[in-house]
């Protein structure tokens, strides 16, 4: 029989951390080693011989527990917000000095909203307007969602690539917030409403006809098949992953 994979959670009392400890333990295939909250030593990591850690922690934590997996040699499955182009390019360096270590860092788990941003980066250059809306719980302490920007940031992408423009509007606002935030040139809406987990909808118009791409998460649940594939790839996939688009076989 294999060995079982020796995985941990940070952040192993949050919303996240909670389901995340409970799949992990219910995978035949790994062993729970630690289930650290914010006042537990990273050193418990090393002390308990952890190969994967999981980081479902805060946007002002996640960078200095990533980078204290890498310098011990311990491949990092992200799901915390926070990682923007300079915190990404810090940690690719870092990786640089560990060329066998892994680090995903998946900005949504849940295998439905990663093919919904498939599906808008495909859609993206056949329509005159996009927009996006993230509607989202009200404990949640950021936004835009991470979601969302990964989303902007892939659908300009493709728009830039295809020569149309991000988002033509030339509407003249009378208060400041009213066409919501621009993210890479797309209009991103952020919606904070108590009943709700996790939603996005990418709206794209043209003359005449309207494509809507909804994805709903109706509990934390839904982002755990995504997590233990994570734990179960990353080491085998060294270096820096964004998106877990990464670790999926999306073509074809
Ligand atoms: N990638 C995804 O699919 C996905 C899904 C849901 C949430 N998230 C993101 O995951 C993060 C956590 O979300 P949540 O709803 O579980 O939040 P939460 O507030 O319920 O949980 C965060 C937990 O982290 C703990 N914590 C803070 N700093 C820590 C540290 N240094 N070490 C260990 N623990 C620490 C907090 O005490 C808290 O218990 C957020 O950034 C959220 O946006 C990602
Ligand atoms: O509940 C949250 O917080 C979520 N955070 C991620 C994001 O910001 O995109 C994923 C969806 C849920």
């Amino acid at each position: 029989m294999s060995e079982m994979l020796k995985v941990a959670v940070l952040g192993a009392r949050g919303r996240m951390g909670t389901a995340a400890v409970a799949a992990i333990e219910g995978a035949p295939d790994m062993e729970l080693v630690a289930a650290l909250g914010r006042s537990d030593p990273l050193d418990t990591l090393v002390e308990k011989g952890a190969q994967v850690v999981v980081d479902l922690t805060v946007p002002t934590s996640t960078e200095a527990n990533v980078r204290f997996a890498v310098e011990h040699g311990i491949h990092a499955v992200v799901g915390t917000t926070g990682w923007d182009a300079a915190r990404l390019a810090s940690l690719e360096k870092l990786l640089a000095g560990r060329p066998e270590t892994g680090v995903l860092i998946a900005p949504n788990f849940a295998l439905g909203s990663v093919l919904a941003t498939r599906f808008a980066q495909q859609a993206a250059r056949y329509f005159d307007s996009v927009e996006i809306i993230e509607l989202h719980h009200p404990r949640k302490v950021d936004a835009p969602s991470g979601t969302a920007l990964r989303t902007a940031q892939l659908v300009a992408k493709a728009r830039a690539d295809a020569g149309v423009p991000a988002a033509p509007d030339a509407t003249e606002t009378t208060l400041v917030g009213a066409r919501g935030a621009r993210v890479s040139g797309i209009p991103v809406h952020s919606v904070r409403l108590a009943g709700l987990v996790a939603h996005q909808e990418v709206l794209l118009g043209s003359e005449g006809e309207q494509l809507t791409i909804r994805h709903d998460s109706f509990n934390h649940d839904s982002f755990m098949p995504g997590v233990l594939l994570g734990v179960r790839t990353v080491s085998n996939r060294p270096g820096l992953t964004v998106g877990l688009d990464g670790y999926l076989d999306l073509e074809g």
